[in-house]
């Protein structure tokens, strides 16, 4: 595999199917049900049919990456939580127990773990290392990353995805673990959508209001330092990012060039589909919204990208939990299209 997949990938992906979701649409008004009675579900099974260029399509069995990194910026007191929960986390999904193991067994998804920049090394089985570096460096220093460990990262998603798609998964969740990520989120957001980060940065973990104070002034004197320009995606990336974000990406970038959906998480899921975006406009039709997470700039991400998330429950876990308690609503939509009788079938008089 060449370490430049990604943009082979991102040069091909291609627009929606028009004729695949028309042929959606009129089935959906041959269901035995009143014309438009089931709403946005409606609207997902033909938006479903558009992406993946089926007019009968298919989301199970799902396939969940979660992508697990290391940020230099939390030494800096931005999190509520020690940087080696993160580590101490990808043992804990190497072996089942947290709750998007839990949540992704309850959907029957396929899932994986990577490493794409734990601190130290993690020895967890079947956790697929692929480590760019010992996680970023302090953003409050140093540019988070060299501009080439951003491509990296983007190759480390994209081949990621690229496996996950081998095996069968027929929509992608992307989720992810880092300690410190949300500070390197809300500083990615604020200069991609040159927006004042008071408004973005929020409590990640839970953080109290001195830590918080903390984390927004980091996150200003970052972006006052490096000066990310928000007409390059690699450099706000390189920066002020995370090596889980980046790899979130490029499994986009995958999953739009194989017209997979991709059913976003939560504030870092969702900040990453941006970056996405901005490398790859194309790649925006094939993103659903799961939920709409407690941090405050998930809003804000969500409205740049004009996504409407499925539920909102308060949740701001990560992992790509909020995303596979959303899945079941997604593969409603295609069990409507798929199952359902229509007037004609089932002998029932239309109106
Ligand atoms: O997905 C979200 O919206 C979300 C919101 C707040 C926190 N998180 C998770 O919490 C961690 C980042 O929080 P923090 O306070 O360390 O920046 C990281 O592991 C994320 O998965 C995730
Ligand atoms: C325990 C724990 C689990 C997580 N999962 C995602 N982010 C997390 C942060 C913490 C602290």
């Amino acid at each position: 595999m060449s370490h430049a997949d990604w943009k082979k990938g991102r040069d091909a992906v291609q627009p929606l199917d028009t004729k695949a979701a028309a042929r959606a649409s009129a089935h959906v008004d041959q269901l035995t049900k009143p014309l438009g009675s089931l709403g946005r579900l409606e609207k997902l099974a033909v938006q479903l049919a558009a992406i993946t260029g089926e007019p009968a399509p298919a989301v199970a069995p799902p396939g969940i990456l979660v992508f697990a990194a290391d940020h230099g910026v939390a030494s800096e007191g931005v999190s509520a939580y020690p940087q080696e929960v993160t580590a101490q986390m990808v043992a804990n999904f190497a072996h089942g127990g947290a709750a998007i193991n839990v949540f992704g067994r309850q959907i029957g998804a396929l899932l994986h773990v990577v490493d794409v920049g734990v601190a130290t090394d993690v020895d967890a089985p079947g956790v697929w290392s692929k480590k760019v570096r010992y996680g970023t460096a302090s953003m409050l220093r140093k540019w988070a990353m060299s501009r080439e460990e951003a491509e990296q990262s983007l190759q480390v998603g994209y081949e990621s995805a690229e496996a996950l798609f081998a095996e069968g998964a027929k929509l992608l969740i992307v989720g992810e673990m880092g300690i410190g990520n949300t500070t390197a989120s809300s500083a990615m957001l604020a200069a991609l959508t040159e927006t004042e980060p008071d408004q973005l940065v929020g409590r990640g973990t839970g953080v109290c209001d001195e830590k918080w104070e903390r984390k927004k002034a980091v996150v200003k004197e970052a972006l006052a330092l490096h000066q990310p320009n928000p007409a390059d995606p690699l450099d706000v990336l390189a920066k002020v990012g995370g090596l889980e974000i980046g790899a979130m990406a490029g499994a986009i970038i995958c999953a739009a060039a194989r017209r997979v959906p991709v059913l976003l998480d939560g504030f870092i899921s969702t900040v990453a589909a941006l970056l996405a975006v901005r490398l790859c406009p194309a790649a925006a039709d094939y993103l659903l919204a799961g939920h709409r997470s407690q941090e405050p700039g998930h809003a804000h991400v969500l409205a740049t990208l004009g996504q409407e998330p499925l539920i909102d429950l308060g949740l701001r876990l990560g992992e790509g939990s909020g995303a596979a308690v959303a899945f079941p609503i997604v593969e409603s939509a295609t069990r409507m299209l798929r199952e359902m009788a229509t007037f004609a079938s089932a002998g029932v008089s239309n109106r």
